[in-house]
């Protein structure tokens, strides 16, 4: 399976602000690269966190996207995924219609209610991990439910421990014309961070994207 991580960030390497509240980065063009990502992936994957931030919806904008999907024999829109190691994702959180196939990843300390609850509102659950999702784990389950192709939007404490993994093949920055600030707010990157054997990245492209710039990282 390849792992694509893709996040927007502010020229100060910020994903939201300290209120955790999403901020617009992307511009109009970003936006339909990253619809164009997701509509080349089989599964979008995002943390709890941003789920309770943002209650995204991670399907597709493009009406042609989800026709030329459905031309292929493929779901109108990818699968979506959570990593959720509580169950804390809300029933009626967005990510949960029935637009779309959604698993979400708890582990097994997971209450057992919160499991129900979420098995009663269409997720489907993949157990992985004590206290917390072990995703080396749980990506399998994926893989072997088709997904070639997984697309992580973050935030930064599930894009860190995909790198922390080793699970990330590839990074695709959208670096904004915005400064974000505040220690607190989440960056590309969280977690305990590295300390040592930083992950690698080979630069493979760079372009000019609305008022900023997208960085095209191969994890070496
Ligand atoms: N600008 C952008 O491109 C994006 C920005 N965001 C922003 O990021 C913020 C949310 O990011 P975070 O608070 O870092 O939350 P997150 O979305 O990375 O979720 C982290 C949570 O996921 C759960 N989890 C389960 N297994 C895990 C594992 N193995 N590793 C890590 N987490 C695991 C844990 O409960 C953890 O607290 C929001 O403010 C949102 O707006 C989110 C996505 C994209
Ligand atoms: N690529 C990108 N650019 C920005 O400027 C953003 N604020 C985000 N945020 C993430 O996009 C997701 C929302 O998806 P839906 O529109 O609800 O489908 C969610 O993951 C946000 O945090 N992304």
């Amino acid at each position: 399976m390849r792992v694509v991580v893709n996040a927007a960030m502010s020229a100060d390497g910020k994903l939201s602000s300290k209120r955790r509240d999403q901020i617009t980065i992307s511009g109009p063009d970003d936006f339909d690269r990253v619809d164009a990502l997701r509509a080349g992936s089989d599964a979008v994957m995002v943390g709890v966190g941003t789920v309770l931030a943002d209650d995204p919806h991670l399907t597709l904008d493009d009406p042609e996207r989800q026709t030329a999907r459905r031309e292929r024999d493929e779901p109108a829109h990818p699968a979506r995924v959570v990593a959720d190691s509580r169950a804390r994702t809300p029933t009626d959180a967005r990510i949960l219609d029935d637009a779309a196939t959604t698993y979400v990843f708890v582990a097994e300390s997971a209450p057992a209610e919160r499991i129900e609850a979420l098995e009663a509102a269409g997720a489907r659950l993949v157990t992985a991990g004590e206290e917390r999702v072990d995703l080396a784990s749980a990506l399998p389950s994926l893989e072997r439910e088709g997904v070639e192709q997984l697309m992580v939007e973050g935030g930064g404490e599930l894009i860190f421990s995909l790198f922390e993994a080793g699970l990330a093949d590839e990074l695709r920055v959208f670096v904004g014309s915005k400064l974000v600030g505040g220690r607190d707010a989440p960056t590309l990157a969280d977690g305990e961070g590295f300390v040592a054997e930083f992950p690698e990245l080979e630069l493979d492209d760079v372009e000019r994207v609305d008022d900023g710039v997208l960085l095209r990282y191969a994890v070496v």
